[in-house]
């Protein structure tokens, strides 16, 4: 039976606990999460795991890890159980785009002989994105758009008026480089795009704030030698995180799972 560190136990990270929790073939969860809120932590786990404050020294190893807990998180943590040699799933896929983080993670990955497995989150389409990259890309465009509360606290609150928006705005156009930058809870999925594709650099990305959304809705538009691609996803949002769609847990499950599983899809 297997045992999982869980770092981050927010919207996401008790959505995968809660969809993976009598997974038979799991036998312990360790989940990291801050001290002010060990003990509900520790309650909404039980009998299947424990809290833990530090990724270092731990009594039990786990046999992998997962990441939900933000950019700082990634930047701080994810190198250090890699050097351990502890395979890890990250979400926060857009701390990748901040500089010298892919060769930190590379040389951690080497340094313990660890893999990092980025999950595609709310995106669909990465797959395809990502198989025909090798034979090259002309154009990859990905547009966010999520209704204005999904957007509140974040950088978008400045460069509009979330408040009062009467129709949808286009908020943000750049690389992914600068979305994910910029938008660190929202636009991780637009650095999965670029690193799948043609690059953070070479990715054109618009977000939008758009009372009339039905949902978090994310558009991969591509162009290449293979031909043409034009997938959309419209996800619902967690209730306790407007800005994560519960997707993006999902595609952690499945992750995950797909560590479990004798045959992968
Ligand atoms: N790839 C994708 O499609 C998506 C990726 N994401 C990424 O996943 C992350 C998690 O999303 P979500 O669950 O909705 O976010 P939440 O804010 O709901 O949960 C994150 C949790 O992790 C905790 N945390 C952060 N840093 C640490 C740390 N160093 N040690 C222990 N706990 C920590 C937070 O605590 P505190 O609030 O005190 O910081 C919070 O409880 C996002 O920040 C984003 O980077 C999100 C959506 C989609
Ligand atoms: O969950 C989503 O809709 C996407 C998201 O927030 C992110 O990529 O950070």
């Amino acid at each position: 039976m297997k045992t999982i560190l869980l770092a981050g136990f927010g919207a996401m990270g008790q959505s995968i606990f809660d969809q993976l929790r009598d997974d038979p073939r799991i036998g312990r969860w360790l989940v990291l999460e801050r001290a002010e809120r060990a003990d509900d932590a520790r309650r909404k786990l039980g009998r299947h795991g424990q809290v833990v404050q530090s990724v270092d020294g731990l009594e039990t190893r786990p046999d992998f890890a997962v990441e939900c807990a933000g950019h700082e998180a990634l930047g701080t943590l994810v190198p250090r159980l890699l050097e351990q040699g502890i395979d890890t799933i990250v979400a926060s896929v857009g701390a990748l785009a901040l500089p010298g983080m892919v060769d930190r993670l590379d040389a951690a990955c080497r340094a313990g002989g660890a893999q990092l497995t980025l999950v595609p989150g709310a995106l669909a389409g990465v797959d395809a994105l990502a198989a025909a990259r090798d034979s090259g890309l002309v154009s990859v465009d990905y547009t966010g758009r999520k209704p204005p509360g999904s957007w509140q606290g974040t950088a978008a609150a400045s460069l509009c008026d979330l408040e009062h928006l009467a129709e949808a705005t286009v908020f943000f156009e750049g690389t992914a480089r600068e979305a994910a930058a910029t938008f660190p809870q929202n636009a991780n999925v637009a650095a999965m795009v670029g690193l799948a594709g043609m690059g953070l650099d070479q990715t054109r990305v618009r977000l939008i704030a758009d009372p009339a959304a039905g949902g978090n809705t994310h558009t991969i538009s591509a162009r290449g030698a293979f031909g043409r691609l034009e997938v959309m996803v419209e996800a619902a949002a967690f209730a306790s995180n407007p800005k994560t769609s519960a997707l993006a847990g999902m595609s952690i499950v499945r992750a995950v799972r797909n560590r479990l599983n004798a045959i992968v899809i």
